[in-house]
């Protein structure tokens, strides 16, 4: 019998990933990133037995990768044809109250999704138009949402409501649903096998900084708070996105600017602000560290990114009543050693020690010293893994 293989999908804000599996093992066949989407210096990279085949393209679209991959796939024998696949997955960002669980893609599903749109509206629609391509493509191959709000149906009401009129949040499903959940999850598993004790004994802070950055508090196995919210505009600086602002200045911009309606006020929050806005370079933290030294707004961009985690941090360990470990992932939190280090030190007050050999070498695990008082992980993360452990797990992926 021919190995069943599923295709897991992440659009990401700046980046596509994708990871083709052996069903049976869960073992990557071949891996891939499209990365920079809609900049300059994108680039297209395929991986498999230990060979990279690269596409080195300014401003790469979403649409692009998508043409790229349906053509690459079968070209480089990875796959025979696309109807071979056993299943297709989608990382989509917003499940709102209606999908908590991982489910099938069917035309009535995905009407339904469209109605989440304001939930993500810098990865619900992308990822939306995606689906419809590869469901073009290949019609046949069931494909499947896995949702990252997922991990946060757990926050209890005291994390996960507003401070509105109660009657309102309910009547109208304002909550905060949290994301990059596929990950966070993911990681404290992981964390908890590093740290050879189960979860649920467990205080995590895991930190998902990419060019979407989000910090979760985890305790009794489960997440207890998030910094994003009813969309992932809200909580750290981002490349793009502002983060936690005073509401006020919406409309306190769209009087100054004159800007007609609140979603022109959306836009530059999600797109124009963050490192984006702070610096006036770059979105990507390697930009902004290769000139902070002679670019003072890249400098500051970067120190209140920094700043932002450290206060997350901080409010976490007062909320749980401490931290047993700090997990760094995300393309910031597992690269850049240099805004580890300085996360780490401005949380030193907490008896934090980072082992600068390990955080210099990006050590897989652990990376703080015997004696900190938190221990200090920086672990890769791998949500297309992840994506198919909760489908797998969901009952939804029916094995032929
Ligand atoms: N080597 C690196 N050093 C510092 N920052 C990096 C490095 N590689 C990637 N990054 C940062 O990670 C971001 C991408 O993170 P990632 O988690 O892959 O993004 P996405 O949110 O699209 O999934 C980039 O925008 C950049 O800021
Ligand atoms: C939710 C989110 O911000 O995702 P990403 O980091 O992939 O943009
Ligand atoms: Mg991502």
């Amino acid at each position: 019998m021919r190995m069943q293989q599923a295709l897991m999908i992440n659009v990401g804000s700046s980046s596509l990933k994708w990871q083709l599996f052996d069903l049976a093992t869960q073992q990557a066949i071949a891996t891939g990133l499209a990365e920079r989407l809609n900049a300059a210096q994108s680039i297209f990279k395929i991986k498999f037995q230990g060979q990279v085949t690269q596409i080195q393209q300014d401003q790469l679209t979403l649409k692009q990768v998508a043409t790229l991959l349906v053509e690459k796939l079968p070209a480089l024998g990875l796959i025979q044809q696309w109807s071979d696949l056993a299943a297709i997955g989608h990382r989509v960002v917003a499940g709102g109250e209606r999908f908590k669980q991982p489910v099938r893609l069917s035309a009535t599903v995905l009407a339904e999704l469209a109605t989440l749109s304001d939930l993500a509206p810098l990865h619900n629609p992308p990822a939306l138009r995606f689906i419809d391509t590869m469901r073009q493509v290949v019609p046949k191959v069931p494909q499947y949402a896995v949702f990252d709000s997922q991990f946060f149906t757990t926050l209890p009401e005291l994390n996960a409501i507003y401070r509105l009129p109660y009657e309102l949040t309910q009547q109208l499903q304002i909550r905060r649903y949290g994301e990059h959940g596929i990950s966070h999850g993911y990681l404290a598993q992981q964390a908890a096998q590093v740290l050879h004790q189960p979860l649920a004994a467990l205080k995590l802070v895991t930190l998902h900084l990419g060019s979407g950055a989000s910090a979760t508090a985890i305790k009794d196995g489960q997440a207890f708070d998030t910094s994003m919210g009813l969309t992932p505009l809200t909580g750290l600086t981002m490349g793009t996105r502002a983060g936690d602002i005073d509401p006020a200045i919406v409309p306190y911009l769209m009087k100054k600017l004159d800007l007609a309606t609140p979603e022109a006020v959306l836009t530059l929050l999600n797109t124009q602000s963050g490192l984006r806005g702070i610096s006036g370079i770059s979105t990507d933290m390697r930009d902004l560290t290769a000139q902070a030294a002679t670019q003072p707004r890249a400098q500051l961009a970067i120190d209140i990114f920094v700043n932002r985690v450290v206060k997350y941090v901080g409010s976490y360990f007062a909320e749980m009543q401490g931290i047993d470990a700090i997990v760094f992932s995300g393309g910031i939190g597992e690269n850049d050693a240099a805004v580890r280090a300085q996360i780490c030190r401005q949380l030193s007050v907490f008896g934090i020690a980072l082992d600068p050999a390990r955080n210099r070498h990006q050590h897989t695990g652990i990376i703080s010293t015997p004696t900190s008082a938190i221990k200090v992980l920086r672990l890769p993360t791998n949500e297309e893994l992840a994506m198919l452990q909760l489908l797998q797990r969901s009952g939804e992926l029916k094995e032929s």
